[in-house]
């Protein structure tokens, strides 16, 4: 298998050390438009590989995309992160530029390969890649539902006392601070509902910490996360290239499932050697839904905002 992550930046790095450590290629490149940092970081995590003992080989890039050619996997993480204070949409102006590029480039020299988008506004930079590369749609798939509920598993956890691993908990809808809808109704302590165990005071709070996680963490360190987004990143790969049939929530194209269509949001979808596979129908109830109806309109209103462009 051969996979490329572009963009060597937090992310890019960190998905791309998870994806050697776990050696879910053979051959991994690294690119970045930044002369020398994508080679520098390549070496650096390649020097590793005598102590942790991966046969991974990472080769970095400054831009030459002839490297990349025939990834079967991409992970698009170039672009600008937000700082404290902004919002993830407020970075469409930069980053749609940058994606769309990318995504041309990658399409270039890896005309078969499964693309993850990372970079932000998620949700509108993954319907900027199925539409500018005119791909299959089960070869495009967004990553933030992925480390949404990762998020909303480790609120759950705190409150609840209990290992992150023994929970199911899925975050529907946009990955946005207003936009994401966590599932609180539908989660459980392994088959338990989590709902028996937390008042509504504490439901309301942890649904409220998931939703802001990412900007909660912008603020503490200055620049966005990475630890959890490029394990995520890493995760998703792993479920490609290893055929695992996981289930994740992933931003992908609806063409009328749960209610939507023209537009890739955030939904359960299982992640295989094809991509996405299959949508999953969790069965929203009414105000589940009418949440994911607000978060689509929302998410959309951004995409017209690409036209601008
Ligand atoms: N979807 C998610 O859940 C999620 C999670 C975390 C971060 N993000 C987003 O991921 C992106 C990257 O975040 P980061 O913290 O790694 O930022 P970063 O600044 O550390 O890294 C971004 C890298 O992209 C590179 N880059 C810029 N333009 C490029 C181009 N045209 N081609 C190749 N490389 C290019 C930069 O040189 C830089 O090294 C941001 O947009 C951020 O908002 C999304
Ligand atoms: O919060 C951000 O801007 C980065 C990312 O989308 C995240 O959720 O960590």
């Amino acid at each position: 298998m051969k996979v490329t992550v572009v963009g060597a930046g937090a992310v890019g790095a960190t998905c791309a050390d998870n994806i050697a450590r776990a050696e879910l290629a053979q051959e991994l490149v690294l690119l970045d438009i930044k002369e020398g940092l994508a080679e520098g970081k390549a070496q650096d995590m390649m020097q590793t590989a005598a102590l942790l003992g991966f046969d991974t080989r990472i080769v970095g890039s400054t831009n030459d995309y002839s490297k990349t050619a025939g990834s079967d996997v991409v992970v698009i993480t170039s672009g600008l992160p937000r700082k404290p204070g902004m919002t993830r949409e407020e970075l469409i102006g930069t980053n749609a530029g940058i994606v769309r590029g990318v995504a041309e480039n990658i399409l270039k020299h890896s005309p078969n390969a499964i693309i993850i988008v990372i970079s932000n506004p998620m949700d509108t930079m993954t319907y900027l890649a199925l539409t500018a590369t005119g791909l299959p749609k089960n070869r495009i798939i967004g990553m933030g539902g992925t480390l949404d509920s990762a998020r909303f598993k480790y609120q759950l956890s705190q409150h609840l006392g209990c290992s992150p691993a023994d929970l199911n908990a899925v975050v529907v809808g946009g990955h946005g601070d207003t936009t994401m809808i966590p599932l609180i109704r539908q989660a459980t302590w392994n088959s338990a509902p989590v709902t028996k165990f937390l008042s509504e005071e504490q439901q309301k709070q942890i649904v409220a910490d998931t939703m802001v996680g990412g900007a909660t963490l912008t603020k503490l360190i200055g620049t966005s996360a990475w630890y959890a987004p490029g394990a995520a990143g890493a995760a998703l790969v792993e479920s490609i290239v290893r055929d695992q049939k996981k289930l994740f929530t992933c931003c992908v194209s609806l063409n009328g499932e749960y209610g939507q269509k023209d537009i890739c949001l955030g939904v359960p979808v299982i992640i295989g050697k094809s991509g996405w596979e299959k949508i999953v129908d969790f069965g929203l109830n009414a105000d589940e839904q009418a949440l994911f109806n607000k978060s689509a309109d929302a998410v959309r209103s951004m995409n017209d905002v690409l036209k601008t462009l």
